[in-house]
């Protein structure tokens, strides 16, 4: 069974005659440990497809199941927990939280959700990062690279169903971002994580194993 399946996913905007068709019909089905990237042009319905897909907003119709759950099931509850649990997220802007340090950044999710992380396993992910010497500093101390570095590791350290990535070397120079792209890549491929991305970069779209192109809401084959 696929670990993500969208069936002919919609979202409108607005009403006709000035109807948005953001995502008009996606059908997609990602497999257990797959690297998939989401390529397009800019309002071509990519990020809508990602915040779908994680739960982060609701279809106008069809479906989406993560790791046999399908999400219009769940009430707004249900679905944080869902996220918090099944979803790992990176986005372009890092989205660290500033007053804690790298350690706590990482841990976050599992203590949120009340749970003890994985010693052995953090130290793993820390490790695979380069990110031994940085666990006490604060963002605001660190490089770009080396914060997407972490924010990679707070989104690996739940073991999440998906880790979601929307243009996540969007901010980092084109040294940077292939560093980070491979770290991502090669952790990704090591705790056999489904990782679907999302970029418009189409060297970096070649990293993953399938390119999914997506033209005015529609998956073009
Ligand atoms: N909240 C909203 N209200 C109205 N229209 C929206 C809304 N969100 C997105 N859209 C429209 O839906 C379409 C798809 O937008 P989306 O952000 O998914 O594109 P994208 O491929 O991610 O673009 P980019 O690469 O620029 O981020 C665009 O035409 C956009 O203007």
């Amino acid at each position: 069974m696929p670990i993500l399946q969208t069936t002919d996913l919609k979202k409108y905007y607005g009403d006709e005659p000035n109807i948005t068709k953001a995502l008009d019909g996606v059908s997609l089905s990602v497999e257990h440990g797959e690297f998939v990237a989401i390529v397009g042009t800019s309002g071509s319905g990519k990020s809508t497809l990602l915040n779908m897909i994680g739960g982060l907003d609701v279809p106008t119709s069809g479906k989406v199941i993560v790791d046999g759950k399908d999400l219009s099931t769940l009430n707004d509850e249900q679905l944080a927990i869902f996220r918090r649990r099944k979803i790992g997220f990176i986005f372009q802007n890092y989205n660290l939280v500033p007053v804690l340090n790298v350690y706590e950044n990482i841990a976050l999710p599992v203590e949120l959700d009340g749970d003890k992380v994985d010693k052995k396993f953090m130290q793993e992910v820390v490790r695979m990062l380069a990110l031994e010497d940085k666990l006490n500093n604060m963002p605001n101390n660190l490089s770009g690279g080396q914060q997407q570095r972490v924010a990679i590791a707070r989104a690996l350290i739940s073991k999440p169903a998906i880790v979601l990535a929307d243009e996540p070397t969007g901010n980092l120079d084109s040294r940077t971002s292939s560093d980070v792209l491979g770290l991502l890549k090669v952790t990704s491929q090591k705790f056999h994580q489904t990782l679907v991305m999302i970029t418009h970069n189409s060297e970096i779209a070649q990293l993953a194993d399938r390119i999914v192109r997506i033209e005015d809401g529609k998956i073009m084959e």
